[in-house]
């Protein structure tokens, strides 16, 4: 049962991490991530246009838990030399960012122009990871979608961004595809379409009225711009293997979040209840790209709110990836909602007819850092053995593992203190190598995140980073506590 499972749950570090990097595959790639929006800064510099997320925390600065915004972020933008420095100080493989949409469209359409500047920064970006031996990963969109393209046509909840995000890929592939080999079409669509259209809390802040926005429908819009994010990504694909992969050789594909369910009770309708949690959250996407359509359960409750794809698209989307990205962090506990007479789900997050809860009998799934993330290391390792099972055993990378602390603006030295981050990462090495024991192909690791950042609704109150920012000191770097065992880790 869970309880036992907690009670295994290692805390020290587990022996066979503790013999480091040589306990994984040879050629393993260890990572850190970061995202344009959350690091760049220069918001209005070097020609780089608005996108959704200035906008949104310019207009709506009390969707943010501090009411702040990413117009300096990290300095990234002018420091990402040091960035780097951090990476190859660390003794990482490879730096995962992604490519501000709006710094290289600052319009959002190829009509409206290329902005060199943006080329430039990235060009520099990716010469500087190379000069210092790290290998880019590139993510396409993190969420920053253009403004104008907001303004035109609504961004993704109309088809007409799909031909605007594969002109937008066109360039990059042309323009960065000569030394980048591993690209990411999408980050997180669930977050996307979620956080933006069902809960409103992230950009562009639509949602039913009762959610608290005065405009969306959390009823119909998160599954139109999963649909369009679908679309636009197997259009991306289709291009980079038609036009640039036979050339330029390297790999595409998409990065899912996903949560990992343990059913609150052994009932059989709360253990149907953590398979449907998993269905509506990964299977979403999942689905779609290996079996050309969304899950069998959501077509039964969604019904017509749920888009269907032509048969064309759906050949188009099955396949349309060399690698999953899985970005994992916590696990909750799923209870059966039941289907009572005449209701109606008012949302994405309603449909599935599933209760989520981070603890039961006040007993929390996991030791809770910051403000979200139990810790709970078997989720991982369930959440592997369920892709390889039931999708065909993709070749993965973990492209987001990490966890935080809350800001207390305490003194650098205190600050820097990161036992939990230790933990966090050794009990999560430990379940990724169990995994690959039992034939899950993981290929590589990055942390959330290289830096502490823009950490979107919640702002700066919450650092993800390997490396500490002093926001109040110039944008200071200062390598945390954990990355002397994590060095130390990827040399032995
Ligand atoms: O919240 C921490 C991080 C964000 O900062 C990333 O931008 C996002 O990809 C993500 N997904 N899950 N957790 N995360």
């Amino acid at each position: 049962s869970l309880g036992e499972k907690l009670e295994t749950i290692p805390t020290a570090v587990p022996a066979e991490v503790a013999l480091g990097r040589s306990s994984f595959p040879r050629g393993f790639v260890f990572g850190a991530a970061s995202a344009a929006y959350q690091v760049e800064g220069a918001w209005n510099e070097g020609g780089r246009g608005p996108s959704i997320w200035d906008t949104f925390t310019h207009n709506q600065p009390g969707k943010i838990q501090d009411g702040s915004n990413g117009d300096k972020a990290t300095d990234s933008y002018n420091k990402y030399k040091e960035d780097v420095k951090l990476t190859k100080e660390m003794g990482l493989d490879s730096y995962r960012f992604s490519i501000s949409w709006s710094r290289i469209l600052p319009k959002g359409t190829l009509l409206g122009g290329v902005n060199p500047e943006g080329i430039n920064y990235y060009n520099n970006l990716i010469n500087e990871l190379l000069k210092n031996g790290i290998r880019p990963f590139v993510t396409l969109f993190h969420w920053d979608v253009p403004q104008a393209l907001e303004d035109a046509y609504g961004g993704f909840r109309d088809h007409e961004i799909v031909n605007d995000f594969k002109d937008f890929a066109n360039i990059c592939f042309e323009e960065f595809g000569d030394r980048v080999k591993h690209w990411i079409t999408l980050n997180e669509p669930w977050s996307f379409s979620s956080m933006g259209y069902t809960f409103g809390r992230h950009a562009p802040g639509r949602c039913s009225r009762w959610f608290g926005c005065t405009v969306g429908d959390s009823s119909t819009e998160p599954y139109t711009v999963t649909h369009n994010q679908i679309l636009a990504h197997a259009e991306v694909v289709k291009l980079y293997k038609e036009k640039f992969q036979a050339t330029q050789k390297g790999e595409i594909g998409i990065t899912l979040n996903s949560m990992w369910y343990e059913p609150y009770s052994k009932s059989h309708h709360d253990k149907e209840a953590a398979n449907r949690a998993i269905e509506f959250m990964f299977g979403w996407y999942m689905d779609p790209l290996v079996y050309g359509d969304y899950p069998f359960i959501m077509r039964a409750l969604v019904r017509e709110r749920l888009p269907h794809f032509t048969h064309t698209q759906s050949e188009m989307i099955k396949g349309s990836y060399d690698f999953i990205g899985i970005n994992y962090y916590t696990s909750r506990y799923a209870q059966h909602d039941p289907i009572v007479q005449d209701h109606s789900p008012g949302s994405s997050y309603e449909d599935q007819y599933v209760r989520q809860f981070d603890s039961k009998n006040g007993i929390p799934i996991g030791p809770l850092h910051g403000s979200w993330v139990n810790v709970y290391p078997p989720g991982m390792k369930e959440l592997l053995l369920y892709t390889k099972k039931r999708y065909d055993n993709p070749k993965i990378y973990i492209t987001e593992n990490g966890t935080a602390e809350i800001d207390k603006d305490l003194p650098l030295e205190q600050a820097r203190e990161d036992p939990h981050r230790q933990d966090y990462l050794a009990v999560h090495f430990a379940q990724v190598q169990e995994a690959i024991r039992e034939g899950v192909r993981v290929k590589g690791h990055f942390t959330w995140s290289l830096t502490d950042n823009f950490e979107w609704d919640k702002g700066y109150t919450e650092r993800f980073g390997l490396a500490y920012i002093d926001y109040n000191n110039g944008f200071d770097r200062h390598l945390k506590a954990s990355t002397k065992w994590f060095s130390r880790f990827l040399t032995t």
